[in-house]
């Protein structure tokens, strides 16, 4: 293909890869995700089903699933001069800023870091799989001055995840919605934080590099980190008329409401929000305690009269995890968690069909200056 001249800020609507992943077709309201409608697959399946989907091709049946089970137990432990790093950082260090850390630290143990093939990127992806949710959860209780929680093999991913954090075993329940978090979170065709990734792994760098680069990506306010502001809103305006009130003067200053807009969905609701919804109903109904539910519903009202935007994931997300008793700031690290499988499966992608990202500019500086001018 030859130059073109057209500027698109932002990429807007720019189809800028072919992907077999996952495709948000806003038309017919559907999150394709290899063939599936991601929001049925989020009704019946477990975040290993999409892990499996997403880097194998298929769901996967009983014994499939139990394999990748396994394979991810097996990666569990982070290495402990990893763990040495997490514990030298200031307890200053956002958790994002701490995971970014940990993801770049652990190409370091990669043997066989030249190697591109499918199998020793899936290899990485396991590997990463096992491993980023203790970084999460232990760089998070050892900047808090807390002893790291083993992680356990006899409990499923996600309640193992959940009990990294909080030190408790989940029920049934917090178990059940924190992992159709994680499979709401997982992928979604071309995020930022994805193309961050793809751009890297374009020029063949690895794929440690590729996730870490995505993770300084999700942690902006206009990405993945909009779930932690979203709670800090609620948290700080704690009643609907505070919240109502908050909401007015941030639009009557023009400023950015968190956890509402999407540059695809644009003034549609995001399916993954009203997923997100019916937990946090849920969550509230057997706490006796609707408040959060009543704020959220009061802020999207306010938002859909005043300026037609709707929620977006990150709007539902962020009331679920508190209920589930997560500290707010690990749920873009959390976000980042989930989408390690979706980040994986497109780096694999763009090794296999690789062709470097290198757009052009409109130059608007000057021309003509000489030095001795
Ligand atoms: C899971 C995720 O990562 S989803 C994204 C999470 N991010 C957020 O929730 C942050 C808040 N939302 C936003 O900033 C935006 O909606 C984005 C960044 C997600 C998408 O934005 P863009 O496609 O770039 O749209 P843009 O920011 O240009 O907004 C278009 C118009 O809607 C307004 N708008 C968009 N989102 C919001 C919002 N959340 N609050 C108030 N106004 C908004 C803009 O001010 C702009 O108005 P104008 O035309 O009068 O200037
Ligand atoms: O698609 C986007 O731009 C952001 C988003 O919702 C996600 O990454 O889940």
């Amino acid at each position: 293909m030859g130059n073109t001249t057209q500027f698109v800020p932002g990429l807007e609507g720019v189809v800028a890869v072919e992907t077999e992943l996952s495709f948000l077709d806003t038309a017919q309201g559907e999150i394709v995700l290899k063939g599936y409608d991601l929001i049925e697959l989020s009704k019946t399946k477990s975040y290993l089903d999409i892990v499996h989907l997403l880097l194998e091709g298929t769901l996967p049946n009983d014994a499939e699933k139990k394999a990748l089970e396994e394979s991810l137990k097996k990666n569990y432990r982070i290495p402990d001069a990893v763990l040495d790093i997490l514990k030298l950082l200031p307890a200053s260090t956002h958790p994002m800023d701490a995971l970014r850390t940990g993801v770049s630290a652990l190409a370091g143990y990669d043997e066989n870091l030249l190697d591109r093939s499918r199998k020793a990127n899936l290899n990485r992806a396991y590997h990463l799989l096992g491993n980023v949710p203790n970084i999460v959860a232990n760089s998070y209780h050892l900047l808090n001055g807390e002893d790291p929680v083993e992680p356990r093999q006899d409990l499923s991913y996600s309640a193992n995840f959940l009990y990294m954090i909080t030190g408790k075993v989940p029920s049934e329940k917090e178990e059940k919605i924190f992992d159709r978090s994680l499979v709401l979170y997982s992928e979604h065709e071309l995020p930022n934080s994805t193309f961050t990734a793809r751009v890297i792994a374009s020029t063949l760098s690895d794929l440690y590099g590729a996730l870490t680069g995505a993770v300084a990506s999700l942690k902006g306010h206009l990405h993945g980190g909009a779930n932690e502001a979203v709670m800090e809103m609620l948290k700080e305006a704690g009643t609907v008329e505070k919240f109502e009130e908050m909401l007015y003067t941030k639009l009557k200053n023009k400023e950015k409401v968190m956890g509402f807009g999407h540059r695809v969905y644009m003034k549609k609701m995001d399916p993954r929000a009203l997923m997100m919804k019916e937990a946090l109903k849920e969550l509230c109904a057997e706490k006796g305690d609707h408040s959060l539910l009543e704020m959220c519903e009061a802020g999207e009202k306010i938002m859909a009269q005043e300026k037609g935007l709707y929620p977006n994931l990150d709007y539902y997300a962020a009331p679920v995890y508190w209920m589930l008793g997560i500290p707010i700031p690990l749920y873009t690290p959390i976000f980042f968690s989930s989408r390690t499988v979706g980040l994986c499966a497109h780096v694999m992608e763009q090794h296999e069909n690789n062709r470097l990202f290198r757009p052009r500019v409109q130059y608007k500086g000057p021309r003509g200056l000489h030095p001795q001018d």
